[in-house]
């Protein structure tokens, strides 16, 4: 692929060819230099400012639900696509004609339009991109790191496990992805491009014709499609191969075992066909394998309970070795063990924590704050420390980061939710490259004549009983009230919890307020109040080690809204748990 233009704005070209559309922007086109962009339209910044969640892109894509209207538009990824165009083209220090972008997208509906819409905005800017198709989120970063590929930036289309009308994308360079700081500056530029152009998102029926007439005109030769997963899947074959190094069987270290794969009719199924199979893994047991970004099973997502039942189901079936969950993009995961038992949450970072400490003894595992009191005592009763961070995997992934920079050793960094990254690779949040490793302990326990890896899991102490429950935000600054409520809460603490003197602070918070509850006597149990990273909500993650325990810390939550009768929430949900019990 050649590249084309010299560095600098692409406004000319852009505007040359959104002429029919936007009669104002073709004044601005025969101007001989492009004037200052202007400032972003405010509803504009609002409708971009919108798409941002965190350090990735995602919005509702597909008008099918009445009450949920399109937020990400194509016309809104086309400008995504021109914005990170210039982004790239400053970070590199690199000419926007010289650089190389991979795209890749999961099997959702709206994802073939998407990543065209956004491929053409990078190719207006002049970028070259190479177009993967059904890819992975871990793939498209490690096609900014393999040799022969080394694209300058990727990017996935994706929403993850979110329902069917929602879509995103996530940004990629060699890296890393982009922290969030980085995809404000994307939507920032993307609404100035796109007010610049004329192009303001609520004009539907504009957009549709704005990307049919960009496209049209978009230079082909700017295009390539790229078989991308053949290389990635022999990446991981050969490291596989190196990390087991069977004394016998080198080049199919899997014989003899079965493995069940369940993607969820995500993009996961090359990992069983492409990776597992050819190492000599029987993976005949496998489900779900089809993409279908209409996800007619379960959600993609190993903390899905029809996700477990179905891998149990499967694993119990075939008597199968393992069973693995990959979510639709691949970078979660969770495993089945041999007897059917689902690892996900706490119990499956326990199980990488466990592997990791063998390999790295006395190191920091980062978790996000709403794990277990067992998981706790399991790391430290391993010889490790644990480092109780927030939610959130790029937080995580930045805090490990920060710790290994600053001689705290770190090894791996994970979320509940099954998101997970490890120093050794590249820090990247990658589900494949965890159950991988889960794999390759598993054919070394064999060949060691070790117990299963069940085993690993013996010293972790499950809580009686937890769950997640959430209060819906009914206020229009959702983020206010959440900080108000939080506040309010924390006085509430201090003040003794309205008499609940066995109720205290956890030492390190770094979200919200985390509580420990002694109860009937040595028993424990622990409630975590924290704004939602995204959502309208306060989240509630509650814990207890007796059966009924986390009823009464309910109540007593119940009994600090009800002293807050100022504030704009739904207690409905938690009132509902409590009744029922
Ligand atoms: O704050 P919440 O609403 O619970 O969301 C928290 C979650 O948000 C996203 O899904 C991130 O990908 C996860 O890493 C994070 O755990």
């Amino acid at each position: 692929m050649a590249s084309r233009e010299p560095r600098g704005r692409p406004v000319l070209r852009r505007v040359t060819q959104i002429t029919a559309l936007s009669p104002h922007v073709a004044a601005a086109a025969v101007a001989e230099t492009p004037a200052k962009t202007p400032a972003a339209d405010p509803d504009a910044l609002k409708a971009y400012q919108r798409v941002q969640n965190g350090s990735d892109v995602r919005g509702i894509a597909l008008d099918t639900n009445p009450d949920e209207p399109v937020t990400l538009t194509p016309a809104m990824m086309y400008f995504l696509g021109a914005a990170f165009a210039e982004w790239l083209s400053a970070k590199r220090d690199q000419p926007i004609g010289s650089l190389r972008v991979s795209i890749g997208r999961d099997p959702r509906l709206s994802s073939p339009l998407m990543a065209a819409s956004i491929a053409t905005g990078l190719t207006s800017a002049g970028v070259s991109v190479a177009r993967f198709g059904p890819c992975t989120t871990p793939a498209m970063f490690m096609s900014c790191i393999l040799p022969e590929h080394k694209y300058d930036g990727a990017i996935m289309i994706t929403a993850s496990h979110l329902p069917v009308n929602r879509n995103g994308a996530k940004f990629y360079t060699c890296e890393g992805g982009l922290d969030k700081a980085d995809i404000g500056a994307l939507v920032k530029r993307a609404a100035e491009l796109a007010t610049e152009a004329g192009q303001l998102p609520a004009d539907r029926f504009n957009d549709h014709a704005f990307v049919v007439t960009a496209a049209l005109q978009a230079s082909d030769e700017l295009v390539q499609w790229v078989e991308f997963l053949p290389v990635y899947a022999t990446y991981l074959r050969e490291l596989m191969k190196a990390a087991i190094a069977h004394p016998d069987n080198r080049d199919a270290p899997l014989t003899g075992f079965k493995i069940v794969v369940n993607p969820g009719n995500g993009g996961g199924a090359f990992i069983a066909d492409q990776v597992l199979g050819p190492l000599g893994a029987d993976v005949s047991a496998s489900i779900h394998l089809e993409p279908d970004g209409s996800f007619p099973n379960h959600t993609p997502n190993p903390e899905d309970k029809k996700a477990v039942a179905a891998t149990t189901k499967a694993v119990l079936a075939a008597g199968a070795d393992l069973g693995i969950m990959l979510d639709t993009d691949v970078d979660r995961s969770g495993v089945v063990d041999a007897a059917g038992n689902g690892i996900n949450r706490n119990r499956y970072i326990a199980l990488m924590s466990a592997i990791t400490l063998r390999e790295n003894p006395g190191e920091t595992i980062v978790t996000d704050s709403c794990t277990s009191n067992g998981l706790a005592t399991f790391i430290t009763q391993l010889g490790g420390k644990h480092f109780r961070f927030k939610k959130g995997y790029k937080n995580i992934i930045n805090k490990g980061i920060e710790l290994n920079d600053s001689g705290v050793p770190c090894p791996l960094m994970m979320e509940t939710s099954g998101h997970g990254a490890m120093r050794e690779n590249y820090f990247l949040d990658d589900g494949a490259y965890g159950a991988l490793k889960i794999v390759i302990e598993m054919v070394r326990r064999r060949l060691q004549g070790e117990p299963d890896i069940s085993d690993l899991l013996k010293d972790l102490r499950d809580p009686v009983e937890a769950m997640e429950i959430r209060v819906a935000i009914k206020a229009s600054d959702a983020r206010a009230e959440g900080d108000k409520v939080t506040a309010a809460f924390k006085e509430w603490v201090d003040a003794g919890c309205a008499g609940a003197s066995h109720w205290q602070l956890e030492k390190e918070n770094y979200e919200g307020w985390r509580l420990r509850v002694t109860e009937e006597g040595d028993k424990e149990g622990w409630i975590l109040l924290r704004p939602s990273l995204h959502d309208p909500d306060i989240v509630l993650n509650v814990e207890s080690e007796h059966k009924g325990g986390m009823r009464t810390i309910l109540e007593h939550i119940l009994e600090f809204f009800k002293e807050h009768p100022e504030f704009e929430v739904s207690t409905a949900k938690v009132e509902e748990y409590v009744a029922a019990r």
